[in-house]
């Protein structure tokens, strides 16, 4: 008998029940299968890294988790806490846990720097709002930037003042879960290799458990402690980030060595020979 995937998350060899436990995932979008079958584990205080190409379902895998889509079948749960099929408001209560780095930052334009960074306090927290300000002003001093900078808006900032404030934000509500989805994407890359320094820095300094999407390698090494590689809706290795050059897997090889040679197939748009 195959196992239930809504069956309580085992425990693993340490005791501690997985932060995130996915099972089963699907996810189709008309005939377009996505999602078919992903099984995942995020540990406590894991920095997990899902790694694939374009349009292989790593931003929907993402959402999935989020509770911004729903998925036909499986299993998703959060601290041993099954979130498909939650109502709105139970799943705003798992949302509390989680932080978010978007790829574009996603800052609200008409708010100075110092409420976007605030934002989740004041709303969800309810906190009042001189004391936000002043928990945002640390924020933006974790991640390099004075306080002054808290009184420009979005539009005068740089790509990478704009990382940094959305790392702020991301990290001002103190969550237990953070998602990076591709944290380095349009940044040069000396400020990608900062932005990923105070990724690892800032969770780690709050004990978070990390699950990021991209498909640079370079910053996906740096801020892992595991990779998983996504493709054709199931992951096909998952192990440790110390590990990924010697995976043995086709897939993953070809994947880091960004070859066009190898068993992934390549949309045949993409080639123009
Ligand atoms: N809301 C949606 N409606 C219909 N199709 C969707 C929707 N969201 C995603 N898709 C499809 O799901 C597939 C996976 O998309 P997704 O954005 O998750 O890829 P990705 O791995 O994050 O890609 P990239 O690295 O380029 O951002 C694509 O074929 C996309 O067209």
């Amino acid at each position: 008998m195959s196992p239930d995937p809504r069956a309580p998350a085992p425990r693993a060899p340490g005791g501690t029940t997985p932060k995130i436990r996915i099972r089963g995932l699907k996810k189709a979008f008309g005939s377009n299968v996505v999602l078919d079958g992903v099984d995942l584990e995020i540990a406590p205080g894991e920095s997990l890294v899902v790694i694939g190409g374009s349009g292989t379902g790593k931003s929907v895998l993402l959402k999935c988790i989020l509770g911004l889509l729903t998925p036909e079948a499986g299993s998703i749960q959060v601290d041993g806490e099954e979130t498909v099929g939650l109502s709105e408001r139970e799943m705003d209560r798992v949302r509390r846990k989680f932080g978010m780095l978007f790829q574009s930052a996603a800052l609200f334009d008409s708010l100075p720097v110092w409420e976007n960074v605030a934002f989740g306090l004041i709303q969800a927290k309810e906190m009042k709002r001189a004391e936000a300000r002043k928990l945002a002003d640390r924020r933006l001093a974790d991640v390099g930037l004075e306080p002054r900078v808290g009184e420009l808006y979005p539009a005068e900032l740089s790509g990478g003042m704009r990382k940094r404030v959305g790392l702020a934000r991301a990290i001002a509500t103190s969550p237990e879960i953070i998602f990076f989805d591709e944290p380095t994407t349009g940044l040069d890359p000396i400020m990608g290799h900062i932005i990923d320094k105070l990724i690892v820095k800032l969770t780690s300094k709050l004990g978070a458990t990390g699950l990021s999407i991209t498909h640079d390698m370079a910053s996906a090494r740096r801020i892992s402690t595991r990779m998983a590689m996504l493709y054709k809706g199931r992951i096909v290795w998952n192990g440790p980030t110390a590990e990924i050059d010697r995976s043995g897997n086709p897939y993953v090889e070809q994947f880091i060595h960004g070859t066009d040679e190898g068993p992934i197939d390549i949309p045949l748009q993409d080639h123009f020979a």
